[in-house]
């Protein structure tokens, strides 16, 4: 630590800081190195006082590098030159100015008459002075000039640095070579004499207590320590802020999307303008059904649909009403779904979400545009001489549906070349009862055995009689299960007197009202 009442001072708040090896007046004896006594003026500005009352200002200490900035107040250093005896204080002109030539000068004062500006012959003429009609002038002393007629010697200089006299800038610059406190300073610890001894050449380096550094140091620390805290307070803050921010806009989104999905969950309802629009005018045509014509086409959204065009001569409009009713409702990923109708004076149309790959029944027939709705409809719903519409109805659908997915072709084909192969159910069955073969034959044998179960499933689901299928659930354990747990099913085909008999127990199905 510094000795007691040492500690850094100095003349005004931004002046330089006044230590060791300097003291400023005031200060207890042993605080500096002898010879480097400042003092502060009545102006606060720190003095240098060199001997024979040379004062010069301090504008700058650089402890690390062990130079000083000095200037005279009058602006003109060269003044004081013929007091200026540097050596016999502990300064040294900077290694600059060693490295200048010593010359041996005079100093004239002259008049104002006969005043030439012009130097060029001479060595220099510094700091110009005016106050009371006259002003200095060094030159070397091997003058003879007739331009000094109105000068009068003053003094003459020996061996002063050359660069000195020529300075026409009003800064010195000193060196110290002792005490050698740089390394110290460059360390950021403070420096003192050895034992403490006022007159030691050699100095120590001490560590600074954070209490005892200098003021800047001290606003400098608690200044970022103060920052730091705010900095950490603000970035805190704002993470904050964004991690509420992200958090709402999360939730805005989640909301939005329920929302979006929620209403895209019920059908919209379309103006013919918007089936125009959205069908581009009905450029793309996919396919004809029986009731209508589909057309492919995009929503706002850019998601693609294919918008049925009813026909508006085709039914009572009870179909219609039935598709909107039913597949409005119906959410499930086998099921196509029904995005929007159009019921816009005579104009119906069926608005489905787009299936890109394309229809099942091109898969299952090639290119054979046969129609086969009513391949699938079950006996009762035709009439009702064979039962109540119920959901095994259904159930017969699905089942022509699988014998026509592995028969590769429509139940009813008239065009089939072997007379019997007609309706492909009864000759399914025909070929199992027997025993025989089916003749269907896929790539490898896992197929096979897929296909037949398919088949055997098939013809339990599209038994005449109601009763006879399977519930859904019962086809799904089929399906699932082995083929060798499977029965072959009773005759669809059975006659007339056996259907009357199993009349009754078709009445108790829960009647599905038309
Ligand atoms: N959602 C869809 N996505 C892509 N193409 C479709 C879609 N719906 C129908 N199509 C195409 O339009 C054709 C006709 O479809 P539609 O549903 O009208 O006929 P269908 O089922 O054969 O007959 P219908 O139901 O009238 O008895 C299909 O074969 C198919 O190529």
């Amino acid at each position: 630590d510094y000795p007691p009442g040492c500690r850094p001072k100095s003349c005004k708040r931004h002046g330089p800081s006044v230590r060791y090896p300097f003291q400023l007046k005031g200060q207890s004896d042993g605080c500096g190195s002898p010879g480097f006594n400042l003092s502060c003026d009545n102006k606060n500005r720190t003095v240098l006082e060199l001997p024979r009352s040379v004062k010069l200002l301090v504008k700058r200490i650089d402890y690390v590098n062990q130079m000083m900035q000095a200037y005279a107040e009058d602006g003109c250093v060269q003044n004081q030159l013929p007091n200026l005896t540097l050596s016999a204080s502990p300064f040294r002109t900077n290694s600059y100015d060693s490295s200048s030539s010593l010359g041996n000068y005079s100093l004239f004062v002259c008049s104002d008459e006969g005043r030439s500006d012009y130097d060029g012959y001479y060595n220099s003429i510094s700091c110009l002075r005016t106050e009371r009609g006259s002003y200095v002038k060094y030159t070397s002393s091997d003058y003879s000039s007739t331009d000094l007629l109105h000068c009068r010697k003053m003094i003459d200089l020996i061996q002063v640095p050359e660069v000195i006299v020529s300075d026409k800038i009003n800064n010195v610059y000193f060196y110290r070579s002792t005490p050698a406190c740089g390394s110290c300073e460059a360390q950021h610890r403070g420096c003192g004499p050895i034992n403490n001894h006022t007159n030691a050449v050699g100095v120590q380096c001490f560590e600074i207590p954070v209490k005892h550094m200098g003021a800047n140091v001290k606003r400098m620390i608690s200044g970022s320590t103060i920052g730091g805290f705010f900095l950490v307070m603000s970035l805190s803050v704002l993470l904050w802020m964004h991690y509420l921010r992200k958090k709402e806009k999360d939730a805005q989104r989640k909301i939005e999307q329920f929302l979006e999905d929620y209403k895209a969950l019920k059908p919209s309802r379309y103006s013919y303008a918007d089936i125009k629009r959205i069908t581009f005018q009905f450029k793309e045509k996919l396919g004809q059904g029986g009731y209508g014509t589909v057309f492919k086409g995009t929503l706002s959204n850019d998601v693609s649909v294919a918008v049925k065009v009813l026909n508006n001569f085709k039914g009572n409009g009870e179909e219609f009403i039935n598709e909107v009713g039913s597949m409005g409702r119906i959410h499930h990923v086998n099921i196509t779904r029904l995005v929007g109708f159009c019921a816009d004076g005579y104009n119906r149309a069926l608005v489905y979400e787009y299936l890109p790959n394309e229809s099942l029944e091109k898969f299952i027939f090639g290119d054979k545009a046969a129609r086969g709705t009513m391949g699938y409809i079950a006996p009762e719903v035709l009439s009702r001489y064979f039962g109540n519409v119920s959901y095994k109805s259904d159930v017969y659908s699905f089942g022509m549906l699988l014998l026509e997915m592995v028969g590769g072709r429509r139940n009813i084909d008239v065009k089939v070349e072997n007379i019997s192969q007609v309706y492909f159910p009864e000759w399914v069955y025909n070929r199992l009862d027997k025993g025989e073969e089916l003749g269907i034959r896929t790539e490898d044998g896992e197929h096979d055995k897929i296909a037949n179960k398919l088949m055997i499933v098939g013809l339990w689901c599209s038994q005449w009689y109601p009763v006879d299928r399977p519930s859904m659930k019962s086809v799904v354990q089929m399906l699932e299960g082995e083929i060798e747990n499977l029965t072959v099913p009773p005759n669809p085909f059975a006659s007339k007197d056996e259907m009357k008999a199993k009349m009754p127990i078709n009445r108790e199905l829960p009647t599905i009202s038309e």
